[in-house]
């Protein structure tokens, strides 16, 4: 892996409902992530936070999704600032905020990949479409977004489209799917260790077929990490725990794994809201993850 290191903030808390998720980047940096990384022997450039304004909470009313055109606007900000922190050759270590952000990171680095890879680890698919979501809440949709399935206002981001393509993702740690993206996944043959996946298989297996189908036709991974891929038992902080999670030391091991391939070109830790934790564990286990993602051995 690369030995520098671009840290960059997004506190976004518009593609949900609960506000401290903006705290998100802070609590993680308290956690002392860059401290730990230069520990680790890296060059890190903290390029701070985002700035992301606050709207009045809104609903579109014709696709029922809240605050798309804000987030719409934001993510053209995420996206032209991760476009330039891969151009600098940094590598993109994106902190959140809500998983809506990952419309923003994807779309600023998938512009410099013929196949960009993404691993998304993560209690959700974030699949919905504006059509089958449940919520009208933009973190539950990233994903479909990034292959050209959402609202225009956000497919278009970076003016490109799509951003990746279905054979190029992984999903690891599915335990909530809504009906619409159980179709999904299956009509586009999308690879998915959902947790009985993970129960039968063992973690190092699942990481080592992931990167094994990833390894020959993509060009680079991202790995787009959402704390509550987790069981909320050791992760509380997040907006949408769901229980029956991936453990702390089966996500340190996977992390492990990844370090250890070499493939990983750009990572982002998302949904940690320090106002639904408790001592802020869900941020230290983020930094945590980061550290081992990064090579940090035990001994
Ligand atoms: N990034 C997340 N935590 N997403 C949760 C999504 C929950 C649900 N599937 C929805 O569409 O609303
Ligand atoms: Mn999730
Ligand atoms: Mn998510």
């Amino acid at each position: 892996m690369q030995k520098r290191i671009s840290l960059l903030g997004v506190p976004m808390n518009l593609g949900q409902i609960y506000k401290g998720v903006a705290l998100g980047p802070t609590a993680i940096r308290y956690a002392g992530v860059l401290e730990r990384l230069e520990e680790l022997h890296y060059h890190v450039t903290d390029y701070g936070d985002i700035e992301i304004k606050q709207v009045a909470p809104s609903i579109d009313e014709v696709c029922r999704l809240r605050n798309l055109d804000a987030i719409s606007n934001i993510s053209e900000v995420v996206a032209s600032k991760v476009d330039t922190i891969v151009k600098s050759g940094e590598f993109p270590l994106t902190l959140g905020g809500d998983h809506s952000m990952a419309i923003g990171t994807i779309a600023g680095i998938s512009k410099h990949f013929e196949n960009l890879g993404v691993i998304w680890f993560d209690a959700h698919a974030d699949l919905n479409t504006p059509e089958t979501s449940p919520s009208g809440n933009i973190h539950g949709i990233p994903l479909a977004v990034n292959l050209g399935l959402g609202h225009e206002k956000l497919n278009t981001v970076h003016a490109y489209s799509p951003k990746i393509k279905q054979e190029n993702i992984v999903l690891i740690g599915q335990r909530d799917l809504d009906p619409g993206e159980k179709e999904l996944i299956k009509k586009l043959g999308i690879k998915t260790y959902t947790m009985q996946d993970i129960d039968q298989l063992g973690m190092r297996t699942v990481i080592e077929e992931s990167i094994a189908y990833l390894k020959d036709k993509t060009d680079g991974i991202h790995l787009s990490l959402d704390l509550d891929a987790l069981d909320p038992s050791e992760t509380p902080g997040v907006g949408t725990p769901v229980e029956g999670g991936i453990s702390f030391r089966e996500s340190r091991l996977a992390m492990e794994l990844l370090s250890e391939s070499g493939l990983i070109t750009s990572a982002e830790f998302v949904e940690v809201n320090p106002l639904l934790d408790q001592r802020n564990r869900t941020a230290i286990i983020a930094m945590q993850l980061i550290t081992v993602l990064f090579g940090k051995k035990l001994l």
